[in-house]
C-alpha cells in the first residue's frame, strides 16, 4: 500500500490477503486518496494486449474509415468521435471509441478487428468492477451485494487515443474533471499522461504493466455524503508518442435517484447534496465543458 504522505497512488493487491484486510486497504485508499491501483485483478494479459493492439490498429486508420467501421448500422453499440460533446474554450486532444451503455448488442455488428477484444475485455472488467465495488461497500458496512449491483448496472467503456501534440495550448488530452458515475477502472498503456489532483498538487499515475487504476466517481461522493470524495484527474499529452487508455465506467441506471444515505449524515456532517436522478446528473454533466469537480455543483446544497 502506498505511503499516505508520499506521492504515489496506493496499490492494492487483490490476492494473498484476507477479505477484512482487503476491505481495510480499500477503505483507507478511498478515504485518503479517492484513487488506487489494483494488481492481481485476474484480467488475462493476453486480453489486455489484444485490446491495446486492436486499439492501436483502429486509430491508425483514417478517421473516415474508423467511422465507417463502427457507425454504419444505427444500432451499432460503438461510436467514434473526436474530443467531447462540449469542449469550451480548449479542445480535448483525444479520439474515442465509445461503447454505449448496456446495448441490446448484436455482437455481429462489431467489426472483427474489435469484436473479440472488446466483448471479452468488457465482460471480464465487469466482474472485476463488481468485486471492487463490493469491497468498497462492505468496508462502509453497507449491504455490499445490493449496492454493488446498483452501482454497476450501467456500464460504458471508452477506448481513448491521445495523439502526440506539439502545440502547447492543446497540451490537455483531457481537461481536469471527476467522473460522473460511481467508479471508473482504467487500463493505461506504457505512456505517462494520467494525473490525479491531491491536496492541490498534480501527481502522475505512473503506468504499471500489471495494474489498473480505480477512481471514485461523483455518485459515491453523493451517496456517502462526502465521506469518500470523487477524484479529480486529467490527461496531459506529450510531443512524441500517442497514448492509449481504456476507461470502463460503472454507474447506477439513469432512472435511479442517488442521494446521501442517512448513515453519513449527522449534526457535525449535514447533508451536502440533494438527491437527483442519475440520468439528469449525466445530462447536466455532459452539457458543460470539463471543469474540475464542478459537476457536483448540480446537486450541492450550499
Ligand atoms: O486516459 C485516461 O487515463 C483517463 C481517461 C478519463 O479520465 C476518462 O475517460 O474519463
Ligand atoms: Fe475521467
Amino acid at each position: 500500500m502506498g505511503d499516505d504522505q508520499g506521492k504515489t497512488v496506493p496499490v492494492v493487491d487483490l490476492s494473498c490477503q484476507s477479505r477484512t484486510q482487503l476491505q481495510q486497504q480499500i477503505a483507507i485508499a478511498c478515504l485518503e486518496w479517492g484513487v488506487f491501483e489494483i494488481v492481481n485483478h485476474g484480467m488475462p494479459i493476453a486480453l489486455q494486449n489484444q485490446l491495446k493492439n486492436a486499439a492501436h490498429h483502429f486509430f491508425s486508420l483514417p478517421p473516415e474509415v474508423q467511422v465507417e467501421l463502427v457507425q454504419t448500422h444505427p444500432s451499432s453499440p460503438l461510436s467514434v468521435f473526436a474530443g467531447l460533446r462540449n469542449e469550451g474554450e480548449f479542445r480535448n486532444r483525444k479520439r474515442t471509441l465509445g461503447f454505449k451503455p448496456n446495448p441490446s448488442m448484436d455482437v455481429k455488428l462489431l467489426p472483427c478487428l474489435l469484436r473479440d477484444p472488446i466483448v471479452n475485455f468488457r465482460e471480464k472488467m465487469g466482474s472485476i468492477a463488481y468485486g471492487i465495488t463490493k469491497e468498497i461497500f462492505a468496508g462502509l458496512q453497507l449491504n455490499a451485494d445490493l449496492f454493488s449491483t446498483a452501482h454497476t448496472r450501467r456500464q460504458t467503456m471508452a477506448v481513448n487515443y491521445y495523439p502526440p501534440c506539439t502545440e502547447s495550448k492543446f497540451s490537455y488530452g483531457l481537461r481536469p474533471h471527476s467522473d460522473l458515475g460511481s467508479i471508473t477502472i482504467v487500463m493505461q498503456d506504457e505512456v505517462k499522461g494520467l494525473q490525479i489532483k491531491r491536496r492541490g498538487d498534480w501527481i502522475d499515475v505512473i503506468p504499471r504493466k500489471d495494474a489498473f487504476v480505480v477512481m471514485i466517481g461523483d455518485q459515491i461522493e453523493i451517496l456517502t455524503n462526502g465521506r469518500y470524495r470523487s477524484i479529480e484527474h486529467r490527461v496531459i499529452t506529450n510531443k512524441i508518442v500517442p497514448r492509449i487508455s481504456v476507461a470502463c465506467f460503472y454507474a447506477p441506471t439513469e432512472d435511479d435517484v442517488i442521494e446521501p444515505l442517512q448513515k453519513f449524515v449527522s449534526k457535525g456532517c449535514p447533508v451536502l447534496y440533494k438527491g437527483s436522478k442519475f440520468g439528469d446528473y449525466l445530462n447536466h454533466g455532459f452539457s458543460k465543458p470539463l471543469n474540475g469537480k464542478s459537476s457536483l455543483m448540480y446537486c450541492a446544497i450550499n
